[in-house]
């Protein structure tokens, strides 16, 4: 067989086809991508791709017993689909790094413009049934209708890539020059990576508090985006900066050579692969941690009581911080913490795969970590000496504001993608910051992040720490702050009492909810599922409108009374930053549940002010894509100038009138019942 190709011979699958003039032995591999796969792979698939040539010229011969034309049409498709069928399984065993992208550019371009010209209507599907290789063969259509419209035709849009590391989930948004989205892609981890067992994305260590992730799940997760994006029709050299987000506070453990192995990626193999002895730490500590209460009190001793550590670093001692989880770390397991070359955030954790080299944390990030000098904006040294031993060099000196370009996109992306070598890559932050960038908050409004955790954050000019609440650092001008306040038990909780409630259902569940009245009779509920950040207390709690504990509720009362108890915990901390009634801001929502109306008219009810939805999507992934966009032109403009053309909220609820009369005994009914859990709790303890 081998014998039949001859280098630099034409290659038997270039037929002619009417209208189009054959192109002997001349794939995409050759014209665009030479030496993506490699030399070995390339010859191998050369010298095995004569089968499954050999296999298609017997089903188009086949085609002659075929009755009717659209018989014979069908019959066509259905041997370039089993053509292509054939190169992806040559792909997977002799290149092992296989693509639909490869595959697609491995196909001779005439059988490619031949499945794209005949069989626009004829699917897979109605080959043989199968539904497997659906998406397989609709990608090949539309990366081929991309590489007929882009690179054939020559347009070139540029655009900027935002990527958000969260907790459920890893999300990519291009928007091009007008900040309109043009693409988007999402692998979740539990569903798409079942491989890393995850359960919302992280793993939780039975009968304690530890909760982690594995960085090589986020590697993974990259490397399927990618493809994603470029399934969805993105043009990656047009690509002109990427910035990104990570879950805040979570922290990633690179092995010593690390930055050797970043430097030099094989471009044809899968980051995952590259990477995969890279960490001293397998699983990454995440926020949703809470097992360093030990080392929170010794910072706080260490620096002479919280509210001194708060004024430096923005926040008292935090569990989930990253500072007391790195302490953590150095006192229980040194020969990792000794191993470990470099520590990086989530977020600048990403930010290296993107740079090949180790990247800088950013300001605002940097903030969730007690150890950084929100007002000098460097590294507290006290901060860090009472934390580990020799800690400014493994997380390097310098810390950067996010809209700073940090340096060139690694070749390895520029080979294996096809990204310019002068692509960008702006510095990356934490999904809350990035969430105030993408929500473009007015002075005095309130953005509200319903993800996993439940979030609330503004912009503040002359903030006064506190120990109630995290003051960071803002992303868009670092002169300037924010303050934010953040709850564990978020989605996840709504998620288990939905389950419970209704079948698992959220149209159920809204029905339950809309058929109990706004105040539910007076009933309250409290759920943590994890310890919470405040008060650190774990389980179900609760209460009749005399405030007496109650067993249970019903369903209808339970669907009401935990968003109802989320959104009250909300309203009273948020008080501690500055919210009132009576100022004319707005509540700016996004995250997973913001998509839930029945639950944005609590919310409004509650806060008693109107509510906007973001419609540009995932804010925080958003939000990187402006940053992204805007490093390369803070020079000449201001962040409000680039983004005043934005027009991306809607005005999803009004509060009703009798929300006023409702709620505000109701926060005030919270509060007294959150100290007597807390109390209790304590007292137990
Ligand atoms: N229709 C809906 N109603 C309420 N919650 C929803 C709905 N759709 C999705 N969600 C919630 O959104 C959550 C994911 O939010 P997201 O902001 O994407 O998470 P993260 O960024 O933390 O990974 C899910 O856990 C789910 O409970
Ligand atoms: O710990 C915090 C903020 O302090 C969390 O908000 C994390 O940043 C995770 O965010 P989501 O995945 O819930 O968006």
């Amino acid at each position: 067989m081998g014998s039949r190709i001859q280098p630099g011979g034409n290659f038997p699958g270039d037929l002619p086809v009417p209208g189009i003039p054959a192109q002997p032995g001349m794939t995409n591999i050759d014209r665009h991508m030479p030496g993506m796969l490699g030399d070995n792979c390339y010859h191998k698939l050369r010298y095995y791709m004569a089968s499954c040539e050999d296999a298609l010229l017997q089903r188009q011969r086949d085609t002659r017993n075929a009755r009717t034309a659209p018989d014979i049409q069908r019959r066509l498709c259905c041997s370039l689909y089993f053509y292509h069928d054939c190169l992806s399984k040559v792909v997977v065993q002799h290149c092992r790094d296989a693509s639909p992208m490869v595959v697609n550019l491995v196909m001779p371009e005439n059988r490619r413009r031949e499945m794209v010209i005949n069989c626009r209507t004829q699917t897979r599907d109605q080959c043989n049934g199968s539904s497997h290789f659906k998406s397989v063969f609709q990608v090949v259509l539309n990366l081929t209708m991309v590489y007929e419209d882009n690179i054939l035709n020559d347009k070139f849009e540029p655009t900027y890539l935002g990527f958000d590391f969260s907790t459920q989930q890893l999300k990519a948004i291009a928007i091009n020059e007008k900040l309109e989205i043009i693409h988007q892609a999402a692998v979740q981890f539990d569903n798409d990576l079942p491989e890393f067992r995850t359960q919302g994305g992280v793993n939780k260590k039975e009968g304690s508090n530890v909760v982690t992730a594995p960085p090589l799940m986020w590697v993974k997760a990259l490397d399927m985006v990618l493809e994603r994006l470029k399934i969805s029709g993105l043009d990656f050299g047009t690509v002109q900066s990427i910035s990104g987000t990570g879950q805040q506070h979570g922290s990633v453990y690179w092995k010593k050579g690390s930055r050797e192995k970043l430097k030099s990626l094989n471009s044809a193999k899968f980051l995952h692969h590259e990477l995969q002895d890279a960490f001293t730490l397998r699983d990454s500590p995440i926020w949703m941690d809470s097992s360093t209460t030990e080392q929170c009190q010794a910072l706080e001793k260490a620096l002479g009581g919280p509210e001194k550590l708060a004024t430096i670093t923005g926040s008292r001692a935090y569990e989930r911080f990253t500072g007391p989880q790195i302490a953590k770390i150095a006192a229980t397991r040194p020969e990792v913490y000794n191993a470990t070359e470099r520590i990086s955030l989530v977020s600048s954790f990403a930010a290296s795969l993107f740079l090949g080299d180790y990247a800088p944390i950013d300001l605002s990030d940097g903030s969730g970590m007690n150890l950084l000098d929100i007002w000098s904006g460097k590294w507290s040294q006290i901060c860090l000496d009472a934390t580990a031993p020799g800690l400014k060099s493994k997380l390097g000196d310098t810390v950067v504001p996010m809209a700073t370009v940090i340096g060139p996109i690694s070749s390895y992306y520029v080979d294996r993608y096809g990204f310019s070598e002068s692509t960008s890559i702006v510095a990356f932050t934490g999904d809350n910051p990035a969430s105030l960038v993408g929500l473009v908050l007015d002075e005095g409004d309130i953005g509200v992040s319903l993800g996993t955790s439940d979030t609330v954050f503004l912009s503040l000019r002359n903030p006064t720490p506190s120990v109630n609440w995290h003051i960071l650092i803002n992303p868009i001008n670092p002169d300037d702050h924010m303050a934010l306040l953040c709850f564990k038990n978020g989605s996840l909780t709504r998620e288990r009492i939905r389950n419970e409630t209704a079948e698992g259902s959220w149209d159920i569940f809204n029905e339950l909810i809309e058929s109990t009245p706004r105040g539910n009779f007076g009933n309250i509920g409290f759920y943590f599922d994890s310890t919470e950040v405040y008060p650190l207390v774990k389980g179900d709690f609760r209460f009749n409108k005399f405030n007496e504990k109650v067993a249970r509720l019903s369903k209808e009362v339970e669907a009401r009374a935990v968003i109802e108890g989320q959104f009250l915990r909300l309203r009273l901390h948020a008080s501690s930053l500055g919210y009132t009634e009576i100022s004319d801001s707005c509540i700016k929502v996004t995250g997973g549940a913001s998509c839930n109306s029945t639950f944005l008219q609590i919310l409004s009810d509650v806060f008693n002010k109107p509510v906007y939805r973001q419609t540009m999507g995932n804010s925080a992934s958003f939000g990187t894509a402006l940053m992204a966009k805007y490093a390369l032109v803070a020079d000449k403009i201001s962040f409000k100038e680039m983004s005043s053309s934005l027009e991306m909220f809607k005005l999803v609820c009004k509060p009703s009138k009798d929300a006023h009369g409702i709620y505000t005994p109701m926060v005030e009914r919270y509060k007294i019942l959150e100290d007597k859990i807390k109390t209790e709790t304590e007292t137990n303890n």
